[in-house]
């Protein structure tokens, strides 16, 4: 099932959230005027350095933080007129992961994804079916007995996931879920968090500091920078051409197929030809592409180095090539790639 509309489930209003300053410290804008929409049915990353206010950003969604000017509205309801008591119907509709998992060590598997049911007053009967489907659901039925510590730090973010889930939210909130975790582990709970978002429709906002994470399962994502955004755009329009240093810092982190001035030096030292760094994406410059221009103008390319990868899915990368032929055809070459997709000329090694 995939839900994805254009309409918006989650919408920032100028939101703000300031922080009183501490004796002689001053206050904190921790999100600072925000303006934002977040679509029914995406996964939506909020990526940024520490302290930019991404967990702030995303509290102010279930209301653990309220604005202090501004707005955040959730499925058309406006939260800052609600008092506690109402919004405690909006903070059911809203489940929640975190890092540390949060689990309550002294439950069972089955007790940490049966408490929310218990305060949402679910009969028994009921409760016990819910939780056993949950279970199935994130792999975990064979570990209904079992207590947290017993559990590995995937599987207590699985447990995590199950509780978030167990009354039917609409919106799933992941803050760092997987930054504990392995590189292994990682893409499991990651795929979850896909399942989660297709399967059940559920809207999930991932935040994180890691790029590849947002590589991975992010259909959008909003580059968070000192309480404001700075970009926001469809993960693959944001890797392709990021706007903002920041998010190029980032797309750097995760992108590791351009060489570097060190690799490229080694790349000079052992060949001869021209060098050339070429864009790969789902339109442009696809290795077949590639291979019938240099075809076309007589050069012959090889691959020295690069690599294609996938962003939201889709191919995504840059292949670097010695080019080797007559300095006029390989100069054609390179005119006409650049008509198709980017090219980064490094030129030929100094004689
Ligand atoms: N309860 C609070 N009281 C005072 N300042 C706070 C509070 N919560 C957060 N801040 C400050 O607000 C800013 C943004 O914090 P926030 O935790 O939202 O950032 P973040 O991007 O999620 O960072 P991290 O990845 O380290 O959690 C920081 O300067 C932080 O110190």
């Amino acid at each position: 099932m995939s839900t994805r509309t254009s309409s918006s489930i989650i919408r920032f209003e100028g939101a703000a959230k300031v922080f009183p300053g501490r004796g002689r410290s001053a206050e904190v804008r921790a999100v600072d005027g925000v303006t934002l929409d977040i679509r029914d049915g995406e996964i939506f990353g909020v990526i940024g350095q520490s302290g930019a206010g991404k967990s702030t950003l995303v509290r102010l969604i279930n209301a653990l933080e309220r604005t202090t000017a501004g707005d955040v509205v959730v499925d058309g309801v406006s939260l800052g007129s609600l008092n506690e008591a109402r919004l405690r119907p909006v903070r059911a509709g809203i489940g929640m992961v975190f890092q540390q998992f949060n689990l309550l060590a002294s439950r069972t598997v089955s007790g940490n994804v049966a408490y929310p049911l218990e305060v949402a007053g679910w009969p028994r009967a009921k409760r016990d079916a819910r939780v056993a489907e949950l279970l199935e659901f994130v792999g975990l039925a064979d570990k209904a007995g079992v207590h947290p510590a017993a559990l590995s730090g995937g599987q207590k973010q699985r447990v995590g996931i199950a509780r978030a889930l167990a009354t039917n939210p609409r919106i799933l909130l992941a803050d760092e879920a997987t930054s504990a975790l392995d590189p292994e582990t990682t893409r499991d709970v990651l795929d979850l968090l896909q399942r989660v978002n297709r399967e059940l429709g559920v809207t999930v906002v991932v935040i994180t500091h890691e790029m590849d994470v947002v590589r991975s399962i992010c259909h959008r994502v909003a580059v968070m920078d000192r309480g404001r955004v700075v970009e926001v755009g469809e993960a693959y329009q944001v890797f392709s051409a990021p706007a903002h240093d920041v998010t190029r810092r980032f797309v750097a982190t995760a992108l590791r197929d351009r060489p570097s001035p060190e690799v490229l030096e080694r790349l000079r030292a052992r060949h001869t030809g021209h060098i050339v760094t070429v864009g790969v994406d789902e339109v442009a410059g696809s290795s077949a592409v590639l291979t019938r221009t240099l075809r076309e103008h007589g050069v012959d390319g090889t691959v020295v180095f690069g690599g294609i990868t996938e962003v939201a899915e889709r191919p995504y990368g840059s292949l670097t090539v010695e080019l080797v032929g007559e300095v006029a055809a390989v100069e054609a070459s390179v005119a006409a790639l650049r008509v198709v997709t980017w090219v980064d000329d490094h030129g030929r090694a100094a004689a």
